[in-house]
């Protein structure tokens, strides 16, 4: 099966698509009419451009309002066809997409229609072309692959068959088993495309809203069994028309999508191992067991800021590293490396992004599979410069630049702390006299981690994660800044929980921290505690910047949940936010943001409470905004 995307999914001019394609290890692509017509080049220098980078036409598209037409319409649809099986012969591709009428003048008829594509498939023979036809979900006869699918058949025609797209069969809500039953060699040519689920017209989702296959909603992987199931074995071709893709980097959508390709025949084949799918073996996600640690890359000289910070949140320095200028802060299964080397991978983070979250280390069941899995799916790895003695810990390139580390309780790595470490002589004293050091402020681990990116990086960031560790995602939620929406989706699987933020308007918190940090990285940490009310009395005691919440929060939320006044008291008295779900219920306090930009959240989960706190986010942001303005400043920058 032939690996193909069409030149309408990305930015750029007609060679730059091409590059950026063949960069990405497609195979073949979908020349898209307008993208030929805006070029200045010939059909030949075209067709010779795309065999120089060793792709090959593996579709021309789209030819519109063919099929039921009166004369004399009819005519000149047939006249129209001859010019363009030409073209195609001067391209070198022998398949044309027809997609289904929305011609005013269209008539129905399935025989009607299905003459129509008969001597549709005569003309093509002289060319030495064939046609497919597809159902348009908006098509104004035939906008369901199964009467496409009739059409095909009564035209009982060797060079006619049918196109399958996904979008269109999903996004109808059509049952893709429906396909099962249509004889694989029938099927020409198979378009894949995800979409979000968000109640639309049919026909703007399809062209402002489609993503890459693992992005959406859509069932693409039921889609993809019951293709398969028919013993299609032609090319697998994505057809995206997004918005953001039309305007993000080329190279960047082209390697996203060839992931999603990927990730989607691995899907099919853990799905139903019958069906064969044209990959190498590669290791079946597993879910992530916790974040073993989390890496700040800083100076010397903010240093002491860090340290002080982590202090004041009850962390407790108790390690070096054997040969670098790295601590380990720890607390509860927390542990937390501040890095101030001056070479290296951690200091470029920090040279990049000023103080920065440059690693993340998550504990999966097998790091070495973690590892090959990400390389089968394309995500580069990073190799570290490690000194004698000391363990290799397989790395791939993450959010924002950062490094996602694998760490599993095997023989070497399951000793990283006790090989890679020296014990501090004074671990467990520090802090002591001001609060049970050993005890801390009562965090117990990692909820979950806010990475905040611009906007136009979300998709690319849940597939990632979507592909690596199969994680689910709950639907995106929009949180309003007092300076413009931003909006937040979190991925889930096993026992790591990540926020995706963005947002596209500058001066909201996540704007700014992308601008001011120089790109995406980690906002926030969110800390678990069993004990909100302990948690928020250590903390002050220890001095740490806790973020004030106002009084109208508290009057509202009390109304709002009917809460006892005592424990609204006791919040107030604390600045704890509330929340709560069908499950249960969220207490929240947050720190202040740091001069980078960073801050802490501390949670408590009652029950089986399942979201992030997000009805309060705003509340929170202006808070933090405040807190960031003098006294007496206006709101406005
Ligand atoms: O939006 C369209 O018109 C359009 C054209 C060709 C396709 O293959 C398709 O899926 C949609
Ligand atoms: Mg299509």
């Amino acid at each position: 099966m032939l690996n193909s995307i069409a030149t309408v999914s990305i930015s750029g001019n007609l060679p730059v698509k091409l590059e950026a394609i063949a960069k990405a290890g497609f195979q073949g692509i979908e020349i898209f009419e307008q993208d030929f017509i805006a070029s200045d080049l010939s059909p030949a220098d075209v067709g010779r451009m795309v065999r120089d980078h060793g792709l090959t036409i593996t579709l021309f598209q789209p030819f519109r309002d063919f099929e039921g037409l009166p004369e004399p319409y009819r005519a000149r649809a047939f006249a129209r066809a001859a010019r363009k099986f030409d073209l195609m012969n001067q391209l070198g591709t022998d398949l044309m997409l027809v997609c289904s009428s929305v011609h005013p003048a269209a008539m129905g008829g399935i025989d009607r229609m299905a003459q129509d594509f008969y001597e549709l498939g005569e003309l093509a023979a002289r060319f030495g072309v064939r046609a497919g036809f597809e159902a348009l979900a908006w098509g104004r006869h035939i906008n369901d692959h199964r009467d496409a699918w009739e059409v095909v058949r009564r035209a009982d025609h060797p060079r006619i068959g049918l196109i399958l797209d996904s979008f269109h069969t999903l996004g109808r809500g059509i049952s893709p088993d429906s396909i099962r039953a249509i004889p694989g060699d029938r099927i020409f040519f198979v378009q894949l495309a995800d979409a979000p689920a968000i109640p639309m017209d049919l026909l703007y989702w399809s062209r402002h809203f489609r993503n890459m296959p693992g992005e959406g909603d859509l069932d693409v992987t039921g889609f993809m069994r019951a293709v398969l199931s028919t013993g299609y074995s032609g090319p697998l071709s994505l057809e995206i028309f997004n918005d953001q893709f039309r305007a993000g980097l080329p190279r960047l959508v082209a390697l996203d999508g060839h992931r999603s390709l990927i990730d989607l025949q691995d899907r099919v084949r853990r799905a139903e191992p019958a069906l064969t799918v044209d990959l190498p073996h590669f290791p079946a996600p597993a879910p992530v067991q916790g974040v073993e640690f989390l890496e700040i890359a800083t100076s010397e000289a903010e240093q002491p800021a860090i340290a002080a910070f982590l202090a004041a949140a009850g962390f407790a320095p108790v390690a070096r590293h054997v040969s670098k200028p790295v601590t380990r802060w720890s607390q509860g299964a927390v542990n937390i490396l501040v890095n101030t080397a001056v070479t290296g991978f951690a200091h470029t983070a920090y040279v990049t992004h000023g103080t920065t979250v440059s690693e993340v280390a998550l504990k999966v069941p097998d790091a070495a599979a973690a590892a090959e899995r990400a390389q089968a799916l394309l995500i580069p790895a990073h190799q570290s410069h490690i000194s004698e003695g000391e363990l290799a810990i397989p790395a791939v390139r993450g959010h924002g630049g950062s490094l996602l580390r694998f760490v599993d309780g095997g023989e070497m790595l399951g000793r990283l702390w006790d090989v890679d470490f020296r014990p501090l002589p004074d671990a467990g004293k520090a802090g002591a006299g001001k609060a049970d050091a050993a005890a801390g402020a009562g965090l117990t681990r990692i909820d979950h981690i806010a990475q905040t990116m611009a906007h136009d990086e979300m998709l690319s960031w849940s597939l990632f994660y979507h592909a690596l560790f199969d994680a689910r995602r709950s639907p995106m939620v929009d949180v309003a800044d007092p300076d413009g929406l931003v909006k937040s989706q979190a991925v889930e699987t096993g026992a790591l929980r990540i926020t995706l933020n963005g947002s596209e308007a500058r001066h909201t918190l996540a704007g700014r921290f992308v601008k001011e940090s120089f790109g995406s990285s980690v906002q926030h940490i969110a800390f678990a505690t069993d004990d909100i009310f302990a948690t928020a009395a250590s903390l002050s005691a220890r001095g740490f910047p806790i973020l004030q919440i106002g009084a109208n929060y508290y009057a509202d939320v009390e109304a709002r949940f009917g809460l006892d006044p005592a424990l609204v008291a006791r919040m107030k008295a604390a600045n704890v936010l509330y929340d709560e779900d069908a499950g249960g219920s969220f207490f929240q306090l947050y720190s202040q943001t740091r001069p980078e930009g960073l801050f802490f959240e501390f949670v408590q989960r009652g029950g089986n409470y399942a979201g992030y706190g997000a009805p309060n986010a705003p509340f929170r942001i202006s808070a933090q905004k405040r807190a960031l303005r003098p006294a007496g400043m206006p709101q406005a920058e």
